[in-house]
Order: C-alpha cells, then structure tokens, then sequence
C-alpha cells in the first residue's frame, strides 16, 4: 500500500497482463456477519483484508464471537442464538456495510452498545432503518445530530416485546442498506411467525438486495419477495452456517481493470480472475456500461478478459442506479469518449464516502473535462483535444473510489502524469490497489521518472535516496550495494579482486540471485545485509567497480529497477552513465571532513571501534580512486543540481531534492483542503 501523502502517477501507456482481485466488500461483511449470527463455525475463504472488514472482525470480536484469521481467511466461531456481549462500544470507520447491518442485528439481540465511525461516517444517514427499529419496539437514541450515527441501543434489560405482526416499513430511497441490514436482522426473530418487510417508496441499488437474499439463502433463510417491494421472512428461520463459504473478488474493484482495459488494453488484453459473468454482484453489469462505451469484454464463470474495442470510446446516456459505486468508474471513462455522457439517478452519491457527485465533478474539471452536475445526475464531456488536458492534482476526499477511478486518467492522450491525493484511502475496500494497476500496465522506460542521487562516499547519499523513495513511493536502487555484493560473491568464489579476473567477475554477474527487501539484501538466499555493509567490502566494492567489464555487466540489472511509479538510483554513475536521460540528477557532496566525521559516528553507534584520521585517509583514497578510474569516474553529471550537506541535516537535503523534483513537475496544487 503507497502510505504517502501523493502518489504521482506517470503518463500510462498500454495495459495487458492479469490480476487476480481481492474478495468484494459485499459479500464479505455480509458473510461475517451471518456467520456470527448462525450456529456453528463458518470457514470464510478469500475474504477481503481491508478497513471495511477490519472493523466488522473486531467488532464481531468485542462481541464474544470466535474469530481466527490469517489473511484472507477466516474462521468465525456464530454465537449461535447466545446473547453477544455487552456492553460494547463499536468503530465502524466508514463501513456502511457495518454500520447499518450491525445496528439492525443488535438492536434484536438485546443489550447495551455504542456504535460509531470516522467523522464522515456521523454524517451518513441512518435515520429511516432506525424508524423502521423504533417502529418494531427497539430503543435506539442517536448520541450526535438525528438521523445520523454514533448510536446507542439501550436494550440491557433484553429486546423489548417487538410488534412484528403488521409489516415493517423501510425507506429505500436513500440506501438499499437499510433494507439489507432488517433482512439479515429479522431471521433472528422469525421464530414463531413470519416477518415481512415493506420497502416505502423507491428502492435503490436494487441489485445489492439480490447479493443479501443469495447470501441469506446460503445461511439457511430463504426470503420470498414480491417485486423488490414485499419481502417475506418465513417463520421457524434459524441460521445455519453453510460450513465454508467462498467470496468472490469485488465486482465493483474490478471495475477499473474493465476501464483500464477498454481504454487501454491490448492483445490479448487485461484478465481479471476471482469474478466472473456469473456473479451474484450487482456491479458485474458494469460490464454492459463498459460494452456500451465500446470495450470488448469476453468471461467466463470466474474471470473477465478486456480490450479495447471502439476508439474512441462511445458517450452514453445511462440511468446507473442499480450500479451506483461502479459508475464512477464511467464517469473517468468519459474522459475518452467521442461526445458528452451524462449519468443519470445516482443521488445516492451524494450520502456516501463524500458528497460523490461533487466531488468527481471538481476533480474532472481540474483535467479539462467540462462537468454539469445536478441532484442525481452528473455530465461529462472530455477536454476537446489533447492539448486541452491538463497535469491534475486529484483530491481524494478519503474515498478509496475517487483514488481508484482517477488513477485511469493517466491514460491520458497528452501524456501528462496525474497526481492522487493520499493514495492509502484505498485500504477502504482494496489496500493493494496500485501495486495491482501497475502490475497490468506497460509503460516505455522513459516515460518512468528517475531522480538520481550521486556523490562521493558517505555523502549521506544513502540516507537521502532512501527516504526520497519512502516519500515518493518510488522503487530505490542501491547501485553501490550491487557492487559490494559483486565484491562479496567474488571474493568467495576465490577471484581476485583486479583486472585479471575481470572477465571471469562479470561472468558472475550475470548469475547472481539478489533480492532487496525493505532494508535486507539477498544474495542466493543469504542474507548479507551486514556482510556488505562493512568498511572493507567498500573499499573492495570501489575496486571491482573499477573494472569496465563488470560495470557492463551490471548495466541491464540497474536498468531493470525503473518501474512504476518511478525510481529513485543511488550511486556514483547514476546521472552519468545509468539513466542519463533522468529528468533530475543531484550530485550530493559534503567536505571530507564532515563524511569522515558521519563515518566515525556512524561505526561508533554500530559499537566498532573507529579512528578519525584512518577513515579520513581511506575516505580521501576512495574518492581519489573513484574520481580517477578510467571507467564512469565519479562526477557531476553535467545537468546536475549541486548539493552540499556539510552543514545540513539528511531530512534538510530530503526537503531541498522534494523542493526541487516539484519544481519540475507541471501540477497545478489542489485546491481543496
Ligand atoms: O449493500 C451493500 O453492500 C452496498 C450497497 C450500496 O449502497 P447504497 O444502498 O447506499 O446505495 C453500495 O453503494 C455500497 O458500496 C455497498
Ligand atoms: C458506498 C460505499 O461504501 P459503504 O459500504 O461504506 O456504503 C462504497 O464502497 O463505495
């Protein structure tokens, strides 16, 4: 997951490749929740690892449910017709599909409970599923503003006497989640009677109520309903948990591979797995919206495949009610569309993880498209030429699907890169959503920013490429390391460290297995982290670097470390030799004097032992020797921007390279908080 303030997203080019999706958020919360309500122990596989399962799996453990889990399985002891514990506060961050179902169940199982969120959260309505408990009997007080969340249901004397003869009646105008959260509550109490819901005027997204009903029919509760109206819950109902339970991939984060592929996908395409044509997921008919702008799109039971089809792709005019979250993922597609596409009833937007409506129509005027926006519709037509597009800051607005579904607009025509304000909202529903989208997409080389960081020996260097690649979210190239370690397998395949064995060290080079893993280095296996980070296998990496054939051999390694989205390389022929094109070199120098003096501090805080003045010798010999070697001598590229940190801390020199990497890019900041 990219935990960083922005992730700048570099001018995308094709996408092919396949990508296996984390489980959807439906059907996860929901499969939690009935496996806690039912008898006996659920085996949940391909469950999403998420924010919004987080909460719903500490919640059910607050509330005396057994839950084990390791990663995207899990083992839910129900409680079986036992009352849950209580009392109990609830964070329900900005689940929706927590919060709404957790209330309904609660309030029929008796007790005393809190349930709360983020701030937006207490700005989500809540008002018409409460109506409709309060209607049954149950006490619920709100604890902040009516209608909204935190809750209390003050039930600690047990569930009162709940009128369940007449029908209960549901809003459906503002979230199907309400009518969800009666539907997996009531069965708890259809034991002498059946139970029948009313849903009050119009009901929306209507195709998540089909996921509910499945789901309650793999629990044991088979509902009847007629015409998404009447919904009947037959007496004697009683969860059973189904044993194991599998969840499909989330149609809704499937979504943006559709789009990726449609708008840039060639032969043979984007594939995505864990969801299929057959799923019981209202936003797999993304998949028509997507054909109607023109993608081609073939699946099977369990995978997609995508390409593009019409180019450009073709405006729509669509009502996307029963597809609420996935149309957002039309409306960046509309981005590349031949004319104006308006989406239509989606007001529900506006109650969600933020006001949606305005806020795509903000962000997709910062790239040049001109948006119309009304109560339940939003119109949008593409910037009339590249040249019209513009290098957009894109504020996320904490909502993972705004991150998501702008991060396609770095397909751009113009070539421009795109900046997503902080990425890690994607943890809502799909932490890993980057790392995903850059796994399907091709990109030349050069369009993959690289900011080179060279310099002399303990220049800091090190330190500030590192932390410049945390902040950036770019891959990091230790080029020196690539030469301690060639030193290190040299030296222990009895080769001596000079021209005459040069041929045979290039050789292998090209055979050896290294792996960098956060702050460990691999060599076949090996941990050698401490092994190459000694003075002596410095000085030998200084004289193994001296030789031609080695560098060369060393070369399409380097070069391999480009990738999304971007690369910060450290070393001494970064910005010379390596990636000479680089759109920002720094050469990083400090006096003698003050390296020698980092060194010194450095060893004495390791615990060895140190003298000044042999490091300030040994330190002016590898500078002599790295200067003066035939091959790649060490110096300033000639585009490059001189840093000196004798007098400045690493984070100062962090701050100078951030300052000037921003200079060089075209964004215009955002203008929302
Ligand atoms: O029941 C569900 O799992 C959901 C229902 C939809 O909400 P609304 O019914 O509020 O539109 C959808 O937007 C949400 O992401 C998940
Ligand atoms: C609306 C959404 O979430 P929630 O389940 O919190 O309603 C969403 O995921 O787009």
């Amino acid at each position: 997951m990219f935990a960083i303030p922005f992730l700048d997203l570099p001018s995308l080019g094709s996408a092919v490749g396949s990508v296996r999706l984390p489980g959807s958020k439906s059907i996860s919360n929901r499969v939690l929740l009935l496996a806690a309500l039912s008898q006996g122990t659920t085996l949940v596989q391909d469950l999403l690892a998420s924010d919004d399962t987080r909460v719903m799996l500490d919640a059910l453990r607050q509330l005396g449910c057994g839950v084990e889990e390791d990663g995207t399985q899990a083992r839910i002891v129900g409680l079986g017709g036992c009352l849950p514990q209580s009392p109990a506060r609830l964070f329900l961050g900005n689940a929706g599909t927590a919060m709404r179902p957790l209330t309904a169940a609660l309030a029929l199982l008796g007790g005393e409970y809190e349930l709360g969120g983020i701030a937006r959260m207490h700005e989500r309505p809540i008002g018409d599923l409460v109506d409709a408990l309060r209607q049954l009997g149950c006490h619920i007080d709100y604890l902040g503003q009516d209608g909204y969340p935190p809750l209390r249901i003050a039930q600690a004397d047990g569930v009162p006497a709940l009128s369940l003869a007449g029908p209960i009646r549901v809003r459906g105008d503002v979230s199907s989640q309400f009518l969800t959260a009666l539907l997996m509550a009531l069965p708890l109490v259809a034991t002498a009677q059946e139970v029948v819901i009313e849903v009050v005027g119009e009901l929306i997204s209507k195709p998540y109520i089909h996921i509910t009903l499945e789901l309650l029919a793999r629990f044991g509760i088979a509902v009847r309903h007629e015409h998404w109206q009447r919904f009947i819950i037959p007496a004697g109902s009683r969860y059973q948990s189904p044993g194991t339970i599998h969840v499909e991939a989330d149609a809704s984060s499937a979504s943006y591979f559709i789009a990726a592929g449609a708008i840039a996908g060639v032969a043979p395409g984007v594939k995505v797995l864990g969801v299929g044509l057959d799923s019981i997921q209202g936003d797999i008919r993304f998949v028509e919206a997507a054909r109607l702008m023109g993608a081609q799109i073939s699946g099977g039971p369990n995978w997609l495949q995508i390409e593009r089809g019409s180019w450009p792709l073709k405006a729509i005019d669509l009502d996307c009610n029963h597809i609420p979250d996935a149309a957002m993922t039309l409306a960046v597609m509309a981005l590349y569309a031949d004319g104006t596409t308006t989406l239509r009833n989606i007001a529900s937007w506006r109650v969600k993880e933020t006001d949606r409506i305005a806020a795509m129509a903000t962000e997709l005027r910062k790239l040049g498209a001109t948006v119309e926006e009304g109560m339940d519709f939003i119109r949008v037509t593409p910037p009339s030429a590249p040249a019209d597009w513009r290098a957009a800051t894109i504020h996320t607005y904490d909502d993972h699907r705004v991150a998501m579904c702008f991060s396609l607009a770095a397909f751009n025509p113009a070539g421009l890169p795109v900046r997503i304000e902080d990425p890690k909202c994607v943890a809502k529903t799909f932490p890993d959503y980057f790392e995903a989208l850059f796994s399907v997409v091709q990109t030349a080389p050069h369009t993959i920013p690289v900011i080179c960081l060279d310099g002399p020996t303990a220049s800091g260097k090190g330190t500030v490429a590192a932390a410049l690649a945390q902040t950036l979210g770019y891959a990091f190239l230790d080029s020196g390391a690539l030469y301690r370690i060639t030193a290190l397998a040299a030296i222990r395949a009895g080769l001596a460290l000079e021209a005459s064995a040069e041929a045979e060290i290039a050789a292998l080079v090209r055979h050896l297995d290294i792996r960098f893993e956060a702050e460990q280095v691999w060599l076949n296996g090996e941990n050698i982290t401490t092994a190459i980070r000694t003075e002596e296998a410095g000085m030998n990496a200084s004289r193994v670097s001296g030789l031609p054939a080695v560098r060369t051999a060393l070369v399409a390694l380097q070069h391999s470390f480009r990738c999304l989205p971007g690369l910060v390389a450290d070393g001494r022929d970064m910005g010379t030799i390596i990636f000479p094109q680089a759109p920002l070199k720094i050469f990083l120098t400090a006096s003698a004097e003050a390296r020698a003096q980092r060194r010194y501090q450095q060893l004495i805080a390791k615990g060895d032992s140190a003298n000044m003045s042999a490091l300030l010798a040994d330190l002016q010999e590898r500078d002599a020797r790295d200067m003066s070697r035939s091959v790649a001598p060490l110096r300033p590229a000639q585009d490059a921007l001189l840093l000196d940190s004798t007098h400045c801390t690493a984070h100062e020199a962090v701050q100078q390279v951030l300052a000037w990497w921003q200079q060089r890019q075209p964004f215009v900041p955002s203008t929302q908080g």
